[in-house]
């Protein structure tokens, strides 16, 4: 059969002049920015335009741009490949940036699919993130008069596959340690705000899951988690990354860390982890600091997606339906049994 997977990131500027476009996409999206769409568009134009001489000192460091759509396209490649069943096609929607959501769905419905698949390329089902872009693929999908059966996947904090992959990337950054330094884990995730969490968002239970399906896996007693790339002038979920690399300096551990909510490089990896992080281990005395890619395309990972996907189709046969802690419910959940 014809399958399209439709993958959804939140894409990032190509240049620098689409930094301040980008930024005002995202902080127009009434899933990051709750309130009245009157209010909410100037809004998110003021802020962008405030933040976008920041922004653009960042993604300066990595060229000018994110290189996010390419990582992606890797990953699509990867997963057609690891699907080859069907007829599979991978196609990516990015919510903030080019490909947008509607060009996604413009090219899926040129392909005629029997069957699509959502899959986030979020492990951790936050409203702002999957919620977003779900509603988003609705929305488009609609006008592009797209009637294929589809099925969603929600969220995958504790997929065999992801956490065996991020385990693999976390023994290959710790291998050969320095033998006068104790280490510690810092598996560090995107934060949100509080008020997102208490909300109901299942963001940071999700978190949790992923951390304590690694740390299962691992055999490390110093683990923490924590939280990156805050912005704005809201109370943050915590403890703050940055919080937690200056402890582990004045603790005198060394620092492994490892991104756990984003599935590929972009400036969050590129520039906070390696540069600015990397700087303040430094400063802050942390005797070591190795930070651990993401899992990308590397082997474990797109077969843990591509089994994914597989259990989303089956779901229709199946009828397997969304558990009850699924974010989803008005959609079939791949997570039978766990959500
Ligand atoms: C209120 C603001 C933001 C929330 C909430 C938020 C949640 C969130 N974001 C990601 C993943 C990514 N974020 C990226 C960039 C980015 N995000 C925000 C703001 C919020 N994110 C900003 C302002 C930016 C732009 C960069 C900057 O100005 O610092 C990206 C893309 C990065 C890139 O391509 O270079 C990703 C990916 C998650 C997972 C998440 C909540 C769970
Ligand atoms: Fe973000
Ligand atoms: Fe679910």
């Amino acid at each position: 059969m014809k399958l399209a997977v439709v993958l959804f990131n939140l894409g990032g500027p190509d240049s620098p002049d689409a930094v301040e476009p980008f930024l005002a996409n995202l902080f127009s999206d009434p899933a990051v920015l709750t309130m009245p769409g009157f209010v909410r568009k100037p809004l998110a134009r003021f802020i962008a335009r405030k933040r976008a001489p920041i922004a653009r000192e960042i993604y300066a460091k990595i060229g000018g741009r994110s290189p996010i759509v390419e990582e992606t396209l890797l990953q699509a490649e990867a997963l057609e490949k690891a699907i080859p069943e069907h007829q599979t096609r991978a196609f990516i929607a990015m919510r903030c940036w080019k490909p947008f959501t509607h060009e996604a769905a413009a090219a899926v419905a040129a392909f005629q699919p029997d069957h699509i698949v959502l899959l986030p390329l979020y492990p951790q089902f936050s409203t702002t993130t999957t919620g977003s872009s779900l509603k988003e693929w609705k929305r488009v999908a609609a006008l592009a008069g797209i009637t294929a059966p589809t099925t969603t996947i929600c969220c995958y904090p504790d997929l065999g596959g992801f956490i065996a992959a991020l385990a693999a990337n976390i023994e290959d950054s710790a291998a050969e340690p320095r033998a006068d330094v104790s280490y510690r884990l810092l598996l560090s995730a995107h934060g949100l705000p509080k008020r997102v969490i208490a909300r109901g968002d299942p963001y940071q239970a999700q978190v949790e899951q992923t951390a304590a399906a690694l740390k299962a896996r691992l055999s490390w007693d110093d683990v923490s988690i924590c939280y990156q790339s805050k912005v704005g002038p809201l109370e943050w979920i915590g403890p703050a990354t940055d919080a937690e690399i200056r402890r582990a300096g004045a603790e005198g551990k060394g620092v492994v860390i490892a991104p756990i909510a984003f599935v590929s490089e972009h400036s969050e990896t590129l520039v906070e982890l390696d540069i600015e992080y990397a700087k303040l281990a430094r400063e802050s005395g942390v005797p070591d600091y190795r930070r651990v890619p993401t899992v990308g395309v590397r082997a474990e990972f797109i077969a843990g997606l591509a089994q994914l996907v597989r259990q989303s189709i089956d779901s229709v046969k199946n009828g397997k339906g969304a558990g009850k802690t699924c974010p989803l419910t008005a959609a079939r959940c791949p997570r039978t049994g766990t959500a």
